[in-house]
């Protein structure tokens, strides 16, 4: 899905107009994806306070506070402003509200205790410059009850606050969720600003399609469902390929095992894990018993694995000692498979940056901001990543996953694609190892390293994502959790898919009607 600046957007809005769509609807459209989008998110009935603000990202609220209220959650409305001040569509929406029962708390006072969820629609891409006025207070209390109160905040498509000029230190509403309407829009995507808009999803309300004028990306389930498509009923596993895994020494036996379950999960066919002589006893019996686990220093048994692989993929707990240095550099020599590089492996291709120039086949590296300024060779702050993923793919003939809050997939003379999956709870130690396995097990199915890492980042986040809906907290997730839930992330992008098209078939078919009598409340 691609992403734009505001002005774009705007013109997007405008074309959408000439085809006979109203705003109101275009504000329906918006209000009801983003309420079934919190359904999802949040399941069982829940208690929300929607934050409104005059003009029409208030009326974007008022609509999702209908359509919740409509699916049995207990909703309140505040205003942020005087009835008086409300715009024209605003105050449609809020007579909407009220006649259909709903209700609105005293001015002055919004009713922070006892909501689960607080949903701000008081600004969005109307907002220009710094806060101003009683605004900056009332998010200001939003933040600090946030903070007390430990509800979650939900934006309406930009967190209040938030503007093209805004920076890291720029007052604005702390959001878990951003709801963005239309396409995604530039600054949401800045890693500085990732704080506020925490994860990112995108409410589609165009039925035209723009191109990608900017450069830019998001990485959303409804695209990325083609690239895993259903198995054929007649299929074996030499179908879904051989994913050859390097990596482990002492002190490291966790991390190659839980790779290889990873690219069990995403589908592969075979998993071999060659390890260490040391912990090859300790790896081979704590591994699943599907991986076939075999010591590296057998070297037929190395090269005949290295032959059949469909996907080599190295680096977790590997070691950065000479053994380590000399079969990364056989495998650059005698590898024709496509390869993932990740963790130890990068910290030796800084080392030594002429074997990256030596790379004969399709090959994916996985750095952390850490790993990336090593392999450029100096730090690189949040504000440069774009800047340094650039200039890396440019002279390095590969496809570059940078990890971060919103992880960045690019390679030379394609666009920068933004993941929108994820959360704090994959700040641990065990992330990068799955990460890796799920890209050499999707890679060794066939699917080309491009897309298949840019499905990859997606399908972690998501698996992440689905614990923490579960759990309703981030600490404690444990990457063994995430390769477990990793179906459930498969099933979520073909359903995402599914809506997408309902949607539109919902649209073309003139189901949106503007009445809130005739909407069709979505299912809790
Ligand atoms: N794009 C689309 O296709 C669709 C967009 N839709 C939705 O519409 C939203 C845009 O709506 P919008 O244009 O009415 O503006 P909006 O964000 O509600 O804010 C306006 C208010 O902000 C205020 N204000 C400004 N700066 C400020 C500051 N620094 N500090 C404090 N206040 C400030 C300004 O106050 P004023 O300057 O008038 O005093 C005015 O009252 C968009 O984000 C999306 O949610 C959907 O409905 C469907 C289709
Ligand atoms: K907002």
């Amino acid at each position: 899905m691609i992403i734009l600046s505001t002005s774009a957007i705007r013109r997007s809005e405008e074309k959408e107009m000439a085809r006979g769509i109203s705003d109101e609807e275009l504000m329906e459209r918006a209000g009801r994806g983003c309420a079934e989008r919190i359904l999802e998110a949040f399941p069982g009935k829940k208690r929300v306070l929607a934050l409104v603000g005059r003009g029409n990202n208030g009326g974007d609220g008022l609509v999702i506070a209908r359509c919740l209220a409509l699916a049995g959650w207990d909703a309140t409305v505040y205003l942020s402003t005087e009835r008086e001040g409300l715009g024209a569509l605003c105050a449609k929406k809020l007579g909407e509200w009220e006649r259909q029962g709903g209700q609105v708390a005293p001015f002055g006072s919004p009713p922070w205790a006892e909501v689960d969820l607080v949903l701000d629609a008081l600004l969005g891409i109307g907002m220009k410059g710094e806060l101003r006025g009683e605004m900056a207070q009332l998010v200001s209390s939003l933040n600090d009850e946030r903070a007390r109160r430990f509800f979650r905040t939900v934006a309406v498509d930009t967190p209040s606050g938030l503007w093209a000029g805004a920076n890291a230190a720029s007052a604005a509403v702390v959001a878990d969720l951003t709801l963005t309407v239309g396409y995604g829009k530039d600054f949401l995507f800045r890693e500085a600003l990732s704080r506020f808009v925490g994860r990112i999803e995108i409410v589609p309300i165009f039925s035209g399609r723009e191109e990608c004028g900017g450069g830019a990306e998001a990485i959303v389930p409804e695209e990325v469902a083609r690239w895993l498509p259903r198995r054929s009923a007649h299929c074996h596993k030499n179908q879904f390929g051989r994913v050859l895994l390097l990596g482990g020494s002492r002190g490291f036996t966790g991390a190659p095992a839980m790779a290889a379950s990873a690219a069990h999960r995403v589908g592969a066919g075979l998993v071999t894990l060659g390890v260490r002589e040391e912990v090859y006893p300790v790896v081979a019996a704590h591994s699943r018993l599907e991986t076939m686990v075999f010591p590296i220093s057998d070297e037929s048994l190395l090269a005949s694995n290295l032959s059949r692989a469909t996907v080599v993929a190295i680096g977790p707990g590997l070691g950065l000692d000479r053994a380590a240095e000399d079969l990364l550099a056989l495998l650059v020599e005698e590898n024709r498979s496509p390869a993932v590089f990740d963790a130890d492996a990068l910290t030796l291709f800084a080392r030594n940056p002429g074997l990256l120039d030596r790379l004969r086949f399709p090959a994916v590296l996985t750095p952390h901001p850490g790993e990336m300024s090593r392999l450029l060779g100096r730090k690189i702050r949040d504000e440069e990543r774009e800047e340094a993923a650039r200039e890396f793919v440019e002279r390095t003939p590969a496809t570059l996953v940078l990890k971060g809050t919103r992880t960045l997939v690019v390679r030379k003379g394609e666009s920068f694609w933004y993941n929108t999956t994820g959360n704090p709870g994959l700040a641990a130690g065990g992330s990068g190892d799955i990460l890796l396995g799920i890209l050499a097990g999707l890679i060794g199915q066939g699917i080309p390293p491009w897309e298949a890492a840019k499905l990859g980042v997606w399908l972690h986040g998501r698996a992440a994502d689905l614990l923490l809906q579960a759990r309703e907290v981030e600490e404690g997730i444990l990457a063994t959790e995430v390769v477990e839930s990793l179906a459930g992330a498969i099933r979520s992008f073909r359903a995402a898919a599914c809506r997408a098209l309902r949607e539109r078939e919902e649209w073309s078919a003139g189901n949106l009607a503007v009445a809130p009598t005739t909407s069709r409340a979505p299912s809790p």
